[in-house]
């Protein structure tokens, strides 16, 4: 069996005249849980929008899930991955099993006339449950917490069984007990099944869960070092990514980074 789930090939992306990305090698498999590192305006976004089959390189190619971009129903495609996007545009006053039950239908907003199944409503109750909203019946999607809509969007994303889990800064705006929850998710995730593949982005090393197998490190549209978490994040390499002096460290699954400050004399 294939175990690639995702696999870039000297990926090039230009856009207004100018060229983003630069070349972009990465094979994620299944069960590897990759986190894409860099500063603003790195690329991290795009290479996430090929991972989502949601944009086509310039050059190169892109094969999600066995799928090569170009040459596959892009929007069929879609319905097997789960995508979690903090600027998930929903308007309407849905509770936590509502917004995890529109991943049935792969729409924002409740689809018009569809009713789910028993199995479905079924499935979706679960999965609200383990991320930690079964006693959040109540909440409604526009007075939710960004902790609350984080947990029911990641529901949302795995209600229809995807191979792989995209979440995009899944930890932005949280307070700290929010989003270390929100990281026991993911790796409660992860734990359950080890099939399952998941590309993050985030500029926080604090971010990234413990169960992070893999990173990427990415600055202006380049590959900076790409591979098993622990050989990739190092002083070296993230200071070279934030053009900063940045000492990193890894303490009980856990990575943290802070900039080495000139001694005084
Ligand atoms: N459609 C576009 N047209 C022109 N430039 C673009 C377009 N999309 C992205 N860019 C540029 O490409 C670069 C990479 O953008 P991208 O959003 O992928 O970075 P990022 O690493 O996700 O950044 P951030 O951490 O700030 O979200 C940026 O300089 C951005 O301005």
């Amino acid at each position: 069996m294939n175990r690639d789930v995702l696999r870039l090939d000297a990926v090039t992306f230009r856009r207004s005249g100018t060229e983003i990305l630069h070349g972009i090698d990465l094979t994620v498999r299944r069960g590897e849980h990759w986190a894409l590192l860099g500063p603003n305006g790195a690329g991290k976004s795009t290479i996430l929008g090929f991972c989502g089959a949601q944009t086509h390189p310039t050059s190169g190619t892109v094969e999600v899930l066995g799928h090569r971009l170009g040459r596959v129903d892009m929007q069929e495609l879609r319905r097997h991955i789960g995508h979690v996007n903090p600027r998930h545009p929903l308007r309407s006053d849905l509770s936590p099993l509502e917004v995890a039950l529109t991943g049935v239908t792969g729409t924002v907003e409740r689809a018009m006339r569809w009713q789910p199944t028993d199995e479905q409503q079924e499935n979706a109750r679960r999965l609200i449950a383990l991320v930690g909203l079964g006693e959040a019946e109540a909440a409604r999607w526009p007075t939710m917490s960004q902790g609350e809509r984080g947990r029911a969007l990641i529901a949302r994303a795995l209600v229809a069984s995807p191979a792989l889990l995209l979440l995009d800064e899944p930890t932005t705006g949280l307070d700290v007990a929010a989003r270390e929850q929100l990281l026991e998710t993911i790796d409660d995730l992860s734990r359950a099944d080890p099939e399952l593949a998941s590309v993050l982005v985030t500029h926080h090393l604090e971010e990234l869960p413990e169960t992070t197998t893999h990173a990427l490190v990415i600055a202006g549209g380049r590959v900076l070092a790409a591979g098993p978490v622990g050989d990739t994040i190092t002083s070296e390499v993230i200071s070279t990514a934030f053009r900063h002096p940045i000492e990193v460290a890894y303490h009980d699954g856990r990575w943290s980074a802070r900039a080495i400050r000139r001694a005084l004399v």
